[in-house]
């Protein structure tokens, strides 16, 4: 048997910018939860072996209820109060596995994340330890510092990052293990983990898809029901 790969959906989250009154995850898209939109990605994906489930406190039931029908759902574990929180509940779910295993961590938060951009961050695998989703930027983007600009990024350099992230498991565990030890630790993604601890390690960016948007505002329900409403059926 070859290396196991294990995708990992991050739905530990309480959607507060959102302000649906419960987890967007657990939203209905064109009919469908958004969790089981996310998971059903993975699921179907024939390079996929598994599906590991992070779900905020006090809706383990309900997410289990919604996975319920995906074969490769190996388990609905609790997240923590961060999203870095719940990765490491991820990786604790995870700590029998060997080093080589291959973790995809995904936003359930994403649900319209496409097969070729699952396939781009496993064929990059092939090659490096730590993969990056990434989208060109429209908009110029600059960095503010006390409401002034403090400086201007060549646009050409940026890159908009989405899920998901995959990594070699013995990576990202380490990263996280140094992590951690770190009273300062902040992050808002995995990648960022690795960056930061592992400087060393190269990061592979390949291409996302401008479909797989985060659903964070609720203008984002809005499109997310406009791109549900173009899919085949
Ligand atoms: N404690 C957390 C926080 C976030 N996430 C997950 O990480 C993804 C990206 O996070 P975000 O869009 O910020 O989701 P929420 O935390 O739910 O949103 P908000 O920040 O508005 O509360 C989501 O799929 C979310 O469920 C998680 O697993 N555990
Ligand atoms: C991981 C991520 O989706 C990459 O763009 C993003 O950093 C998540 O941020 P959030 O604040 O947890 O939504």
């Amino acid at each position: 048997m070859g290396t196991r790969t294990v995708a990992v959906v991050l739905a530990g989250g309480v959607g507060a910018r959102l302000g649906a009154g419960r987890p967007k995850q657990l939203l209905e898209i064109g009919g469908r939860p958004i969790l089981a939109r996310a998971v059903a990605a993975f699921d179907a994906h024939p390079r996929i072996d598994e599906v590991l489930v992070v779900m905020a406190s006090g809706h383990l039931r309900a997410a289990a209820a919604i996975v319920a029908p995906f074969g490769k759902v190996a388990g609905v574990v609790e997240g923590g109060d961060t999203r870095t929180a719940s990765t490491v509940a991820a990786l604790e779910a995870l700590a029998g596995r060997p080093d080589d295993v291959r973790v995809l961590f995904h936003d359930a938060a994403r649900p319209f994340v496409g097969a070729a951009v699952i396939d781009r961050v496993l064929d990059a695998l092939d090659g490096d330890a730590a993969v990056a989703v990434g989208v060109p930027s429209p908009d110029t983007i600059v960095v503010v510092e006390d409401g002034l600009v403090a400086s201007m990024p060549s646009r050409e350099t940026m890159s908009r990052f989405q899920t998901p992230q995959g990594f070699v498991l013995g990576t990202i565990r380490k990263a996280y293990e140094i992590a951690l030890a770190d009273p300062e630790l902040a992050a808002t993604d995995d990648c960022g983990i690795v960056h930061r601890y592992l400087p060393d390690v190269p990061i592979r960016v390949v291409a996302g898809d401008d479909r797989n948007l985060k659903v964070t505002r609720p203008l984002d329900l809005s499109l997310a029901e406009h791109i549900a409403a173009e899919e085949t059926p």
